[in-house]
C-alpha cells in the first residue's frame, strides 16, 4: 500500500488528468465523471489530481522532516552514546531543552516567523523530531559500549569506526528502522493537522488542506473528507503495519541469536517482585519467561512404543522426545527418546557433553522447556503420575511440593532486592501457608540444615552480602523447603571453587539419606559422577547411549562414547598432595 501511495504521488503530473489549481467555477461540486473519476471539489478543481498532487507535498515533506531528523539525531546519538564525555553532557542538554519545548507553539511560532512555507515547518519539524532518535541511539549506543565483544574489539586494535560499524550500527539499526516508520507517521499527521488549521500555506495542494476546504463545506459536500482522510488513513496506518513488522522481525532475529540463553531457568530471575525471586529459590522454577506458556506439554501423548522395563517409583520417562518449532513450519528434534529412572533415596548422574540434551531433558520433567519447545512424544511419570499432557497449572503445582530444582548459578538466581530471609520464606507463606513468623523460623531451621554458620544473622543478608557456596547453600534450602520427593539438579557445583563443591555434594548425599530425596543431578562433571552418583544415564546427541550403576558405567564403560568420554578425563596426572600449611621459616640474613 505504501508503494502504492509513493508511486501515485511521484508520477502525480503523469497520471493527474490535469494540475492541482486548474478550477473551473461551472463544475464546482461536479460528482464523479469519465474526465474526473472523484468529482470536482467547491472551487472547481479535480479531487483525483489534488489528491495526487498533495501526496507529493505531504509525503515530500515527511520526509525532509524525516531526513533531517535522521541526519541530526543519529550522528549526535552515537558520538554522545560511544564517547560520553562533554559533548555527551552538551548534546543531553540541548537535547532536554528540545524537548521541553511544546512543538505545536513552535511550529505556530516559526510560521509567523519564517512564513507560511510548508517545507520551512517539515524543517523545523525535523528538528524537533531529533532528540527521539538521539535519545534512542545514544541510549542503546551506551549500554553496547560496555560488553564485553566491544572491549575485545578495542583490545584487538580495530579503529572506533570500525568498531562503530561493526558492533554498534548492527544492534542500533533495528530500532532506528521502527523509529523512522512510526516519526513518518507523526510527521504526516502533524503537518495534515496543520494545514487543516489553517496555518499551512494554503496556496499548495496538500491532504491536510483539502481536509480543511472539505470542512468548511461539510454540509454541502460531505463526500469531499472521504478522499484526503482516506489518503491520510491508509497512509499511517501502513507505516504503523510496517513499523510492527519491522520490529516483529528485527526481535525473532536477536530472539533466535540469544533466546536460547536468555531462556535458560538458570538466567537471572527477571525483576518481577517477590513471586518470581521466591520460586527461584524454592526451585518452583518460574514458566517461561517469554510470558507465553509453552504449548508443550498439552500436545504431549504417550507413544505407543514407550518402553514397557518396569518403571522407577519416583521418576520414570520413556520414550521422551523434544521438539522446537523451526520457523519453516518444520520440527528439530533435540532429544530423541529417552528412557531414565530415578528410585527414592536414589542419585541418578545424567551425564554427556555440551548440547547432548541434558537440560532439555530435566526441563520436559519440570515442564519448562521455552518458547517453541515441546515434549512431542513420551511418557513422563513423577511417583507414579503421568505429567506428560498436563496443564501448565498443574505442572505448576507440582514444581516445589514433588520435584524441585537447583540451579547452575546461585548468585543470579537470588534477587539482590530482598533479604536471603525474605526469599525463603515468600514461597514457604504461598505452598505451605505457613504464618509470616513460621515462615521465618523455618527459614533459619533450613538454613542450619543446609549448615549455614549463624542462620539467624544469615537471614537478614542480602544476596551481596553472602559467598557463591553460601548462596549455593540458600538455593538449597529453598528447594526443600516445600519437602519435595525429587531434586533436579543442573549443574549445581559448576560455578563454585573446588573446596566449597567437596561440600556441597557432601550436602546432597546428606539430604538423601535424612529425607530419602531422589536426585537428577544434570552434569558434565564425571568427578562428580563418581563422587554422588549411584547410577548414571550417558546422553550423547538427545539419546541415552549407556545407563548402569556408577560403578559400572565408570569402570566398564560399554559403549563407544561413554570410553571417549571417559578417556577425555585429564586423569593420568598424579594427583597433588593435600594442601597443608608450611612450617614458618625464620628469615636470616
Ligand atoms: N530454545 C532452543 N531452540 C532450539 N534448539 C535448542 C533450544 N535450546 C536447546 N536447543 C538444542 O537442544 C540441544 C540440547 O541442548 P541442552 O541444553 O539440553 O544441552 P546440554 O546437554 O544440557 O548442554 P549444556 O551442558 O551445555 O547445558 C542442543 O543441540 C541445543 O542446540
Amino acid at each position: 500500500m505504501l508503494v502504492l501511495l509513493i508511486a501515485g504521488s511521484l508520477l502525480a503530473p503523469f497520471l493527474a488528468p490535469q494540475g492541482p489549481a486548474d478550477s473551473s467555477l461551472a463544475d464546482a461540486f461536479a460528482g464523479p465523471s469519465p474526465a474526473h473519476p472523484l468529482g470536482m471539489d467547491s472551487a472547481g478543481r479535480d479531487i483525483l489530481s489534488r489528491l495526487l498532487h498533495g501526496g507529493r507535498n505531504t509525503l515530500g515533506g515527511a520526509v525532509i522532516a524525516l531526513a533531517l531528523a535522521l541526519a541530526l539525531g543519529v550522528p549526535a546519538g552515537l558520538y554522545a552514546g560511544y564517547r560520553g564525555g562533554w559533548f555527551d553532557a552538551a548534546a543531553n542538554w540541548t537535547v532536554d531543552l528540545v524537548m521541553a519545548l511544546p512543538a505545536m507553539v513552535v511550529l505556530l511560532a516559526s510560521r509567523a516567523i519564517l512564513g507560511p512555507n510548508v517545507w520551512v515547518l517539515m524543517i523545523v519539524l525535523g528538528v524537533l523530531a531529533a532528540p527521539s532518535f538521539f535519545r534512542l541511539v545514544r541510549g542503546i549506543v551506551a549500554n553496547v559500549r560496555g560488553e564485553l565483544y566491544v572491549d575485545a574489539a578495542r583490545v584487538s586494535g580495530l579503529s572506533d569506526a570500525r568498531i562503530v560499524a561493526r558492533h554498534v550500527l548492527t544492534v542500533v539499526r533495528g530500532p532506528i528502522i521502527i523509529q523512522t516508520a512510526l516519526v513518518a507517521g507523526i510527521a504526516i499527521a502533524l503537518q495534515a493537522g496543520l494545514e487543516f488549521l489553517g496555518v499551512g500555506s494554503g496556496s499548495e495542494a496538500t491532504w491536510g488542506a483539502m481536509l480543511n476546504e472539505a470542512f468548511q463545506n461539510i454540509q454541502r459536500a460531505p463526500a469531499l473528507l472521504l478522499w484526503p482522510g482516506l489518503a491520510l488513513g491508509l497512509t499511517n496506518a501502513a507505516l504503523v503495519l510496517l513499523a510492527a513488522a519491522l520490529r516483529d522481525v528485527l526481535e525473532d532475529r536477536t530472539g533466535r541469536q540469544t533466546g536460547r540463553v536468555g531462556r535458560r531457568a538458570n538466567a537471572p530471575v527477571p525483576p518481577a517482585g517477590a513471586g518470581a525471586v521466591s520460586s527461584a529459590v524454592t526451585g518452583t522454577v518460574p514458566p517461561p519467561r517469554t510470558g507465553t506458556v509453552p504449548p508443550a506439554e498439552a500436545s504431549a501423548v504417550p507413544s505407543p512404543g514407550a518402553g514397557t522395563a518396569e518403571r522407577a517409583d519416583l521418576l520414570s520417562l520413556r520414550g521422551v522426545r523434544v521438539a522446537y518449532a523451526q520457523h519453516d513450519g518444520t520440527d528439530k528434534e533435540v532429544v530423541h527418546g529417552v528412557d531414565l529412572d530415578v528410585r527414592r533415596g536414589e542419585i541418578v548422574g545424567l551425564v554427556g557433553e555440551s548440547g547432548s540434551g541434558k537440560t532439555q531433558t530435566a526441563f520436559s520433567v519440570l515442564g519448562i522447556l521455552p518458547e517453541g519447545g515441546r515434549l512431542s512424544t513420551g511418557s513422563i511419570l513423577v511417583t507414579g503420575r503421568e505429567i506428560a499432557g498436563l496443564a501448565e497449572r498443574e505442572h505448576r503445582a507440582l514444581r516445589g511440593t514433588t520435584v524441585a530444582y537447583i540451579p547452575q548459578e546461585p548468585m543470579s538466581n537470588l534477587d539482590p532486592a530482598f533479604t536471603v530471609g525474605s526469599q525463603l520464606a515468600e514461597p514457604m507463606r504461598q505452598i505451605l501457608r505457613l504464618s509470616r513468623k513460621e515462615a521465618a523460623e523455618r527459614a533459619v531451621e533450613l538454613l542450619r540444615q543446609v549448615e549455614i554458620p549463624a542462620p539467624e544473622q544469615v537471614v537478614r543478608r542480602y544476596p551481596h552480602e553472602i559467598s557463591g557456596g553460601m548462596a549455593q547453600r540458600v538455593l538449597i534450602a529453598g528447594a526443600i523447603s516445600c519437602d519435595p520427593a525429587l531434586l533436579i539438579a543442573d549443574e549445581p557445583t559448576t560455578a563454585l571453587d573446588v573446596r566449597v563443591q567437596a561440600e556441597i555434594l557432601d550436602l546432597l548425599r546428606r539430604l538423601r539419606e535424612e529425607r530419602g530425596l531422589g536426585v537428577l543431578l544434570v552434569t558434565h562433571n564425571l568427578g562428580v559422577v563418581a563422587d554422588l552418583c549411584d547410577r548414571v544415564a550417558v546422553m550423547n546427541q538427545g539419546r541415552v547411549v549407556e545407563t548402569g550403576t556408577a560403578e559400572q558405567v565408570l569402570h566398564d564403560p560399554q559403549d563407544p562414547y561413554t570410553r571417549d568420554l571417559l578417556a577425555a578425563v585429564l586423569d593420568s596426572a598424579p594427583a597433588r598432595e593435600p594442601w597443608r600449611p608450611r612450617p614458618t621459616r625464620s628469615v636470616s640474613a
